[in-house]
């Protein structure tokens, strides 16, 4: 960019590399830089900005002589100049600008090279020229505008919350940003510090930068919440040598010239819900989807401010950040703008929301390329790392099954706002009819939308505990190379469990897996932001532009009411549904430790029966108890052994199932506390066991149909059963009957 040029903005994208956190989590890299071409692509999509830094395309290193450099030389022009980041949580933004001072720790960065060639330059023109130099450092927290270098807040701790203490001082008014007679933006009561020196000026930006507002998000442990504004002002007096024999005043020889270069480092752009934030931290997800929106308004002011010059009156927008940027935005600026970018698939929808922001900044044509490419590539993948036949068959089934679901779900929201884009209104059939459908479709647009959301959650959450299998299992077999036995933890004991092969054969599994999630991750995240990209622009236009006449509104909402009046009424019947599960649950809870407790009360029982009856029984018999051996022989004759009744192996619904256990199963009667098989009571008997445990049973017909019910619906209740099944069988066979029955049989 040469000074003086006429300009627009540029725009640079800043790939950063995966980082720890994101490997840990399996993440794949999903961007791919044209080589030689400032040309980013994602899935299939494909962007040209004015340079590409990162990955496989330039080095970060040249980016400040390509993109920072022609604007410095311009400052000394008299150019106003902004260097803006954008980008999502964690992508960078903090990195490239260099506002990262933290635990004394300068980075690498677009600020301290802007410092360094500023105060070079300046060391080589002061012979001729007098220089000024001014900072101001300011964050837009919440629409608030804070100062970063005001004295009397500087060092105050961190808050409990992550916000740093560093609210106006009583008796200081708080910024504001005013508009002079003359449309010029001020900042009114921010601290100017003058500085002289390189070293007093890196002194400000490291105490502003300590002092931004920062928070751990998900997503970024040491997140900017802010926007933050870091301006230099450069002042020149030139003294112009005129020759001149008159006795013209000195001012007139000489030339002031005053530059002022912004340099943004705004806000993540994340959506609020990925941030994981709660509490005062939730609240600013409006702030947070501000400094998105902050970005959509300064593009927009960009067009508004070319309006402008054209003579056309475009009112201000009513934001302070955009206001501010304005400034600079407006005349003799220049603007760049750093797009800072995850390459992790699972940052693909915010790194095309990114993109096609940054690409509307630029206000260039796309050039689509052949989504083949893509296609092929997971093709590829999946041929390079054929499934195997793994011990964990279930898992890649609870990754294909979910990656199916997603695919559909994506397909459908595909196909929908496909039809959207082709007739926003089917106009066969009646009026109200089509509207009807309109508004069927929209709706189901929302729904697809929602689950496909979900399903990307889902698959993320999957794809985070495929990783830490990987990596554990990789680890494991580190160990195993270095002959080391790995710590005693859980998985680490699964692991180091399998046999080296099975281990390997896990590993290129998982690996597979991770490819297919990352694919369908990417898939989901392009239909997600096209979906947004969309919504977005059809609200601008207005949703009820449809809408001719007040008879159509009044159909329209009739048709609207009815629907929500179904849909409420069918919430209302799950509603039911879920409450009666509940409470069967409880039941369920209830009588699971009731059953415990008599389990332990017999186990007690038995205990103090076979010392009672202990020494009768090790003498041989003596023809004195002949009755009590054969009353035991009697009681224990129907006693249910080892082999008489198998544990059940696997947790699978058999149809009747629990009558059957139920008709079988062993009665305990208080009564001489003997266990006999209920089909060999007494009617007496089985009046007493139905009164004291008849609740039991009761319980048992009931939870039987009931599993018939949802039998596939609901799983969990189902263990439960089998855990009463299995605690029953467990008292049927407890010790003291194993050792009791074959001295019976002598
Ligand atoms: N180019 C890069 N090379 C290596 N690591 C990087 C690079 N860019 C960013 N990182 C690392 O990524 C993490 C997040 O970066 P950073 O804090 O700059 O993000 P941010 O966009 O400013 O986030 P936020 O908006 O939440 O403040 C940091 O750990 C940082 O060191």
């Amino acid at each position: 960019m040469e000074a003086g040029e006429d300009c627009c903005v540029k725009v640079a994208v800043h790939v950063r590399p995966l980082i720890a956190d994101e490997k840990l989590q399996g993440c794949k890299d999903c961007v791919t830089v044209v080589p030689g071409k400032p040309q980013v692509q994602i899935g299939a999509h494909s962007f040209t900005f004015d340079h590409v830094y990162g990955s496989t395309g330039s080095p970060s290193s040249a980016m400040f002589e390509e993109c920072v450099a022609p604007l410095i030389d311009g400052l000394f022009q008299g150019y106003n100049a902004t260097v803006l980041a954008y980008g999502q949580t964690g992508s960078g933004k903090t990195y490239t600008m260099g506002t990262g001072f933290r635990d004394g720790c300068q980075q690498i960065g677009i600020i301290p090279q802007v410092m360094n060639a500023l105060f070079s330059k300046i060391g080589t023109l002061k012979h001729q020229i007098d220089f000024q130099l001014h900072v101001s450092f300011i964050e837009i927290l919440k629409e608030e505008v804070r100062d970063l270098l005001d004295p009397s807040s500087m060092g105050k701790p961190e808050t409990t919350n992550g916000h740093a203490g560093k609210m106006a001082s009583p008796g200081k008014p708080p910024i504001q940003i005013r508009e002079t007679s003359n449309g010029v933006i001020t900042l009114a009561g921010s601290t100017e510090v003058s500085v002289a020196t390189l070293k007093e000026m890196a002194a400000c930006l490291e105490q502003g930068s300590l002092s931004r507002a920062t928070g751990s998000t998900n997503m970024n442990n040491q997140s900017s919440r802010s926007h933050a504004i870091f301006t230099i002002t450069l002042e020149q007096m030139r003294k112009l040598n005129m020759p001149s024999d008159n006795c013209l005043n000195d001012t007139m020889n000489e030339e002031y010239l005053c530059a002022k270069l912004h340099l943004v480092d705004l806000a993540g752009s994340e959506r609020a819900k990925r941030t994981g934030s709660d509490g005062l931290r939730f609240k600013e997800g409006v702030h947070i989807n501000k400094g998105l929106l902050a970005l959509g308004n300064v593009i927009s002011a960009l067009g508004d401010e070319k309006k402008r010059k054209e003579g056309v009156h475009v009112p201000y927008r009513d934001s302070k950040l955009t206001r501010l940027l304005q400034d600079s935005l407006g005349g003799n600026s220049r603007t760049v703008m750093i797009a800072c970018i995850s390459p992790a698939d699972i940052n693909a929808e915010e790194t095309l929301n990114t993109l096609k922001y940054a690409n509307r900044a630029r206000n260039i044509q796309n050039k689509p390329v052949d989504g083949s490419t893509y296609i092929v590539k997971t093709d590829a993948v999946k041929r390079s790392l054929p499934m195997t036949e793994s011990e964990y068959p279930m898992s890649e089934t609870v990754l294909q099954r979910k990656t199916e679901e997603a695919a559909m779900a994506t397909k459908r929201l595909k196909e929908l706002l496909e039809a959207r884009k082709t007739s926003s209104r089917d106009t066969s059939g009646s009026n109200e009819k089509s509207l009807q459908r309109w508004l069927d479709h929209e709706l189901e647009v929302m729904v697809k939308e929602h689950e496909v959301r979900f399903e990307y959650e889902k698959q993320s959450e999957v794809r985070a505990a495929l990783a830490e299998e990987l990596a554990m299992l990789k680890q494991v077999n580190e160990f195993a190379a270095k002959g080391v036995s790995p710590p005693r933890k859980n998985g680490f004991a699964r692991a180091s469990s399998m046999s080296p092969n099975a281990r390997m054969s896990r590993i290129a599994s998982l690996e597979n897996m991770l490819s297919i999630s990352s694919n369908s991750l990417v898939a989901m995240a392009s239909q997600l932001s096209e979906a947004e990209e969309r919504e977005r622009a059809f609200s601008n236009r207005g949703r009820w532009n449809q809408l001719r006449s007040m008879g159509e509104a009044k159909n329209l909402l009739q048709y609207m009411f009815n629907s929500v009046a179904d849909a409420r009424c069918q919430l209302w019947e799950k509603d039911m549904e879920v409450r009666e599960m509940k409470d069967q649950i409880k039941e369920l809870v209830g009588l699971l430790r009731q059953s415990e407790m008599k389990r332990k009360e017999v186990e007690k029982e038995l205990k103090v029966r076979e010392q009672a009856v202990g020494p009768t029984l090790a003498t041989p018999p003596s023809g004195d108890s002949p009755n009590l051996s054969k009353q035991n022989a009697e009681d224990m004759k129907g006693a249910i052994s080892p082999a008489s009744m198998p544990v059940p192996k696997q947790l699978k619904y058999t149809p009747g199932i629990a009558n059957g256990w139920v008709r079988e199963s062993a009665a305990f009667l208080d009564q001489g506390r003997s266990m006999v098989p209920i089909g060999q009571l007494s009617m007496k008997k089985l009046a007493i066991l139905g009164q004291s445990s008849g609740k039991l049973w009761r319980w048992k017909r009931s939870h039987h149909q009931w599993l018939l019910q949802f039998k596939w619906k609901w799983q969990k209740p189902w263990r439960l059963s089998e855990l009463i099944r299995h605690s029953d069988e467990t008292m049927i066979r407890s010790k003291p009957r194993s050792q009791a029955l074959p001295r019976i049989r002598q």
